[in-house]
């Protein structure tokens, strides 16, 4: 079958890294000693989170590789790219394209909601994304409070990042007092009244109880989540809790509140098959994957989930055919020469993006189902 061949002949989508030895974030983990039964879990626990750490490198040398070939603008990505860019394969790089622009048009239209307000957004598994600096430098004017969330190695390694670069630290500041920016002793939490970096392991916000506190999170502005590629690595019951614990205990009724997500899907055909082959080949394994698996899954996963105002999905192949115009999508053909047009469109039908929202009761109007009104959604008839 030509989608087995096709399958068979994908690359190892996240192998096409160049040596990641002198990147620094303490990755090494040396073979364990003699341990109990219980020390041998928590070290493999531990290897695990690693690993899962470690994709936050693949995504931001995939953004470097993106930018530094034209498909992208981002003046901030470079500051957090160490050493020479990691050339990605043609389809890598327009799906990092795809996924950003997408994300973006989202993004723009949440920030038009709810106009004399100010805007919360909380990114999960922030990693080195430049979201936040990007959108502060592209909306000058917008009062936003920007909520980062990841694991410490990594937000001790962006706060280090941001304290050695010029570059991020007047942008910081151009919105912010820079006496208000305070960094934790240890390194790995940046607060300041509008961009705060928080250290914290997301299953902490599926307990029931001692749910750590997020200094500077508004309860009640209008607020963001986004989930770019982050609660993929989760059991998915841990995922319902961290959203059950954000939509109802963080961010409860009335507030506003609105969920990006973009991640794989389509685990059961040939290509969806190696995927999964491939990071598993590298320790990842993408929990949540079966679970929501479709497009009308992860919609059914946004209603389940609180976001009752409306649930939208569309795959990455989508996105590009439907939301880029022409112009754009032949600015983008000639970024790099890329004849496997069958394997791009294999590989994006295998992403997608979810967006779901509640508005505050009261009606108001149905306000972020107006502003992501004219964004077409796909359907996918159900199948799971
Ligand atoms: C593939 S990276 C994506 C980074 C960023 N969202 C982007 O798209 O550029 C996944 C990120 O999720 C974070 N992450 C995964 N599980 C997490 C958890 N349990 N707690 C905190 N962060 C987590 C990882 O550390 C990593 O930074």
């Amino acid at each position: 079958m030509a989608e087995q061949r096709q399958a068979a002949q994908i690359p190892n989508l996240l192998s096409l890294r160049g040596s990641r030895t002198s990147r620094g974030r303490g990755r090494g983990h040396g073979s364990p000693n003699l341990r109990s039964p219980e020390e041998s879990r928590e070290v493999t626990e531990s290897v695990k989170d690693k690993i899962v750490q470690q994709t936050d490198q693949d995504a931001s040398d995939s953004r470097m590789s993106a930018v530094s070939l034209g498909y992208l603008e981002d003046d901030f990505a470079a500051a957090f790219s160490n050493g020479p860019v990691n050339r990605r394969y043609p389809i890598i790089n327009r799906g990092t394209y795809a996924r950003t622009t997408a994300i973006d048009r989202l993004v723009d239209k949440f920030l038009s909601t709810y106009p004399k307000e100010p805007k919360q957004i909380i990114s999960l598994g922030a990693g080195s994304d430049t979201r936040y600096f990007r959108l502060v430098t592209s909306h000058p004017d917008i009062q936003l409070l920007y909520h980062e969330l990841d694991f410490a190695d990594n937000t001790r390694s962006k706060i280090n990042t941001i304290k050695n670069s010029p570059l991020l630290l007047k942008t910081i500041s151009s919105h912010t007092d820079v006496d208000s920016i305070q960094i934790s002793a240890d390194g790995t939490t940046l607060t300041s009244p509008t961009y705060n970096i928080h250290a914290l392991d997301l299953r902490d916000l599926a307990k029931d109880e001692n749910i750590p506190n997020l200094p500077n999170l508004s309860k009640t502005t209008p607020t963001l989540l986004l989930s770019e590629c982050c609660l993929i690595y989760l059991p998915p019951s841990s995922t319902i809790f961290i959203l059950r614990t954000l939509t109802q205990t963080l961010l409860p009724q009335p507030t506003p509140l609105s969920l990006i997500l973009y991640e794989p899907i389509n685990p059961h055909d040939a290509f969806g098959q190696v995927m999964i082959q491939n990071l598993l080949q590298r320790g990842i394994h993408l929990q949540t994957l079966h679970a929501y698996s479709s497009l009308s899954l992860q919609k059914q996963r946004l209603k389940d989930a609180g976001f009752t105002g409306g649930q939208e999905a569309a795959d990455v192949d989508f996105i590009y055919e439907r939301w880029i115009g022409k112009g754009e999508r032949d600015r983008v053909g000639r970024c790099e020469f890329l004849d496997e047009i069958e394997e791009w469109r294999l590989l994006a039908r295998h992403y997608c993006v979810a967006w779901g929202w509640r508005d505050g009761v009261g009606g108001e109007g149905g306000v972020f189902g107006k502003a992501w009104g004219d964004v077409e959604g796909q359907d996918d008839g159900g199948g799971g």
